[in-house]
């Protein structure tokens, strides 16, 4: 039988926030600041939480700052009508306003946001050891454990994880499975990505079979940018164990963020080897194959040895697996990591609140509110359904969206609670974006992959090898998308020329010239 913990509540709005990420702690702050009266429960199932320091707008779309791991006090100092509970919800009853957590207490709220993030979605659960993903602090130390000793690591998938992954991990093979034609796709297409393959062999040797984008034959040295600080607290086994869901594995701790690889170690068992990396593209893993599979197939591995391949007849290594590529194609690997996206944390809530069938994330419109009554989302779990015009947003789970969403979520919360509406946050006029991949500062706004134009758009490009590259989008004249990569300075001024819908056609490719100080141009 479940015990109420808070009946003598009833005249004070309670507010109850799920989620110790970056989006369950905007939230909760968010609420706090904007009413100190009000009682604010941030339910945790993570010791620790996230918190943003040094918080710049870059412009005004554009956000920079430090990520924090910290200890709840930080935030109880810093929002003194806010309380943690360190403990895991199990399940919510909307009609009853009450989630039930771990060990049967039960808290009634008045609005409740649900910021449980996401897991990693894994190419197969079925081999635990051999096949990890990243999301937590405890799965970068599972990482370094298993890279302390090892020759060679798979890294699958093409986006965010994969591409910081293969520019950090040294002292090992590295062999990157990728579904597309070229490296990164998720934030690049082929153009964008080839700028790039001369970082991945910076350090050592990168091959790659099956790719359009053909390596550039010079090797060029990035230039290091300065980096954005994520301090992650030593691993805790039983902080980032703390209320795991042994059956559904949905409870990690909170994802790491901006730079979180910065400072943390990640070499194989190898350590003069640099960076030496192969490009297997347009496959995916087939299967698993363990030795005994493997000495019973008559197949043929391609042994990753400088540029030579060399039969698995004379490879006389043996290795704790073998991945079978649907190109045919069989390597031995010491582990794999599966950077192949994220799963909403929503198995809890399945029967109670409408889920996205594409994303399986809790639908929410533009008051981040869910089917629920009084239930709110926001950050990885949540999917937007709101339609985006100008068609120049989209969600993407990031950190920057995850920090907007949990504050406005609460926004919408307060407002609500006064009995008023609420306009869709200015935040989520454009889709912006800065990071950094292979040592470059990347700017990506609006459609920057002419995402949703159809064939119905033009291309700027102006491309400085190992410098920058600078790709517009155009539809109609006006600009609707960017990618900046580089130290370009240009990030404000297209900000600008998306958000203002000016026709630009009379300026035609002197968009882009170097020569021209831009900026003086639309003053
Ligand atoms: C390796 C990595 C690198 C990344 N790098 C970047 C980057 O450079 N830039 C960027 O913008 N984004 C990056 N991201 C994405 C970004 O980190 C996430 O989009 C963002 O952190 C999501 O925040 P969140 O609060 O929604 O979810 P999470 O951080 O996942 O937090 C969810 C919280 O809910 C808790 N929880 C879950 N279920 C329950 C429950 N039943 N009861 C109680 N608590 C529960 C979890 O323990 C966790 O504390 C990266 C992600 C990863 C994994
Ligand atoms: N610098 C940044 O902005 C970073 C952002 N992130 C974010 O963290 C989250 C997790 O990152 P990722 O796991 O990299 O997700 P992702 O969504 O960025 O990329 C997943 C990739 O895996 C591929 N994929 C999916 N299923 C596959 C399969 N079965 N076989 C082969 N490839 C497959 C997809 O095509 C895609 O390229 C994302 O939300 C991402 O945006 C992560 C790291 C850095």
């Amino acid at each position: 039988m479940a015990t109420p913990i808070n009946n003598n509540m009833a005249a004070i709005k309670r507010y109850v926030v799920v989620g110790g990420g970056i989006a369950g702690v905007s939230c909760a702050e968010q609420l706090s600041q904007m009413d100190p009266t009000a009682h604010i429960t941030l339910v945790s199932a993570s010791k620790l939480i996230k918190s943003v320091t040094n918080f710049q707008k870059v412009t005004r779309t554009l956000e920079l700052f430090d990520v924090e791991e910290t200890d709840v006090s930080h935030l109880t100092r810093s929002c003194s009508n806010v309380t943690v509970i360190n403990s895991h919800m199990t399940s919510v009853n909307p009609d009853q306003h009450i989630i039930h957590l771990h060990n049967s207490q039960a808290l009634s709220y008045h609005k409740l946001c649900l910021c449980l993030g996401a897991r990693p979605k894994l190419i197969t659960r079925d081999h635990p050891n051999d096949v990890i993903g990243i999301r937590d602090t405890e799965s970068v130390g599972t990482l370094q454990h298993k890279l302390s000793s090892a020759r060679r690591v798979v890294i699958v998938g093409n986006g965010g994880i994969a591409t910081e992954l293969v520019y950090e991990l040294s002292g090992c093979t590295v062999l990157w499975v990728v579904k597309d034609s070229s490296i990164s796709s998720t934030f690049f297409d082929e153009g964008a990505a080839s700028f790039f393959l001369p970082s991945l062999r910076t350090q050592g040797e990168a091959s790659g079979t099956g790719g359009s984008g053909a390596a550039p034959d010079e090797t060029v040295k990035t230039k290091p940018l300065k980096r954005m600080r994520y301090l992650l607290d030593p691993v805790d086994q039983s902080a980032s164990g703390e209320g795991k869901d042994d059956t559904s594995g949905t409870a990690m701790g909170s994802a790491l963020g901006p730079d979180w690889s910065s400072g943390i170690k990640m070499i194989g068992n190898n350590k003069e080897k640099g960076r030496n990396v192969h490009v297997e593209y347009n496959c995916e893993v087939e299967r698993l194959l363990d030795s005994q599979e493997m000495k019973s197939l008559s197949l043929t591995e391609t042994l990753l040895s400088g540029t030579e391949n060399e039969s698995i007849d004379s490879d006389k290594t043996s290795w704790p697996f073998y991945v079978k590529l649907t190109n045919g194609k069989v390597y031995g690997a010491d582990f794999i990591v599966s950077a192949t996206g994220v799963i909403p944390n929503t198995d809890r809530l399945l029967d109670t609140i409408d889920i996205s069938k594409d994303d399986l994330g809790l639908v929410v419109d533009e008051e981040m509110r869910t089917s629920a009554v009084d239930v709110y989302a926001a950050g990885d779990v949540c999917t937007t359904s709101w339609p985006s015009v100008p068609n120049t947003w989209f969600q993407m789970r990031l950190w920057s969206q995850a920090r907007q969403m949990g504050a406005y979520a609460a926004k919408c919360m307060l407002a609500h609670s006064g009995g008023e509406s609420i306009t869709l946050d200015f935040c989520f006029e454009l889709f912006a974006h800065v990071t950094t991949f292979f040592g470059y500062k990347v700017v990506l706004l609006g459609c920057y992959n002419a995402q949703g134009l159809g064939k119905d758009y033009e291309l700027l490009l102006r491309i400085t090898n190992g410098v920058e590259y600078v790709k517009v989008i155009l539809q109609h004249g006006r600009m609707v998308g960017a990618i900046l990569i580089g130290d370009t300075d240009l990030e404000e001024t297209f900000e600008n020329l998306i958000l203002n819908r000016m026709d630009l056609t009379r300026y035609g490719e002197n968009l882009l010239d170097p020569s021209i100080d831009i900026e003086d141009y639309f003053d």
